[in-house]
């Protein structure tokens, strides 16, 4: 989101920008989160809609879930021995080319460095399926049922140069079952996590927020 300049309000967020704000997604795999926000955002009083997706991999479904709603898709793979540097800031400047406002990482398997947070940083979301900051990395519902936790849940936060480390904006959780595998108790986490993703998004492109610490304030 554009920022408003306000010298007594440093940390101030007020949305400025493109009515409806313009949403890139990043996606590694399936694209149900993707797919929660285009159906949100079928509705102009959602007041975002999704310009582009991106993927780190061809051919999964997350991509053919946008083509079908005819929205533009890249691929931007990370070939094995890659400049990881370089790889980071071409991801930079094809995320750019959309001019978003926001851009959500829903599935997104690949750590994004410096080179794109210095162009993205403050305006990037990342949704984890764990209660941070328990169980962050690419397995939070295993790491979560091994350890024996009784509630789990879902995490949206502003996405920073750690892994799972930014400032948390809005957490969901669920129950953890006796019974529970790792697909049974993850399927219940993005059933609560699609909601989370669509209403978080929806405040931030509406409302204006401020992160003081590592706390995120909501103005109205
Ligand atoms: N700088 C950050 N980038 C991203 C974050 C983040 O918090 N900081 N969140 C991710 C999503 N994520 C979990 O929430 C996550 C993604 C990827 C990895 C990881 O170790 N990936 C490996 C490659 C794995 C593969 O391709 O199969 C890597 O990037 O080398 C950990 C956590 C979005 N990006
Ligand atoms: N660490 C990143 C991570 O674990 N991401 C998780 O992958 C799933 C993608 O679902 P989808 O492809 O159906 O949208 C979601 O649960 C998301 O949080």
């Amino acid at each position: 989101m554009a920022a408003v300049p306000d010298p007594a309000q440093p940390d101030l967020v007020e949305r400025t920008g493109t009515t409806p704000a313009r949403l890139v997604v990043l996606l590694s795999g399936t694209g149900t989160l993707l797919q929660a926000l285009l159906d949100a955002s079928a509705d102009p009083a959602y007041g975002a809609e999704v310009v582009a997706v991106g993927g780190d991999r061809p051919g999964v479904l997350g991509l053919e879930r946008a083509a079908a709603a005819g929205v533009e898709t890249f691929v931007h793979p990370l070939d094995a021995g890659a400049d990881r540097a370089a790889w980071d800031a071409a991801l930079a400047e094809r995320v750019a080319a959309y001019a978003p406002d926001l851009v959500v990482s829903a599935g997104f398997m690949k750590l994004v460095g410096p080179g794109f947070l210095a162009r993205f940083g403050g305006r990037m979301i990342n949704t984890h399926p764990a209660l941070l900051p328990a169980f962050p990395g690419m397995h939070g519902p295993r790491d979560a049922l091994a350890y024996g936790v009784k509630v789990a849940g879902a995490t949206v936060f502003l996405v920073d140069a750690g892994v799972d480390t930014g400032v948390v904006l809005d957490q969901a959780v669920v129950p953890v079952l006796d019974d529970d595998t790792v697909d049974s108790l993850h399927e219940r986490i993005k059933v609560a996590e699609r909601d989370l993703l669509v209403s978080t998004t929806h405040a931030l492109v509406t409302r204006p927020w401020r992160v003081v610490g590592r706390k995120v304030h909501w103005d109205q």
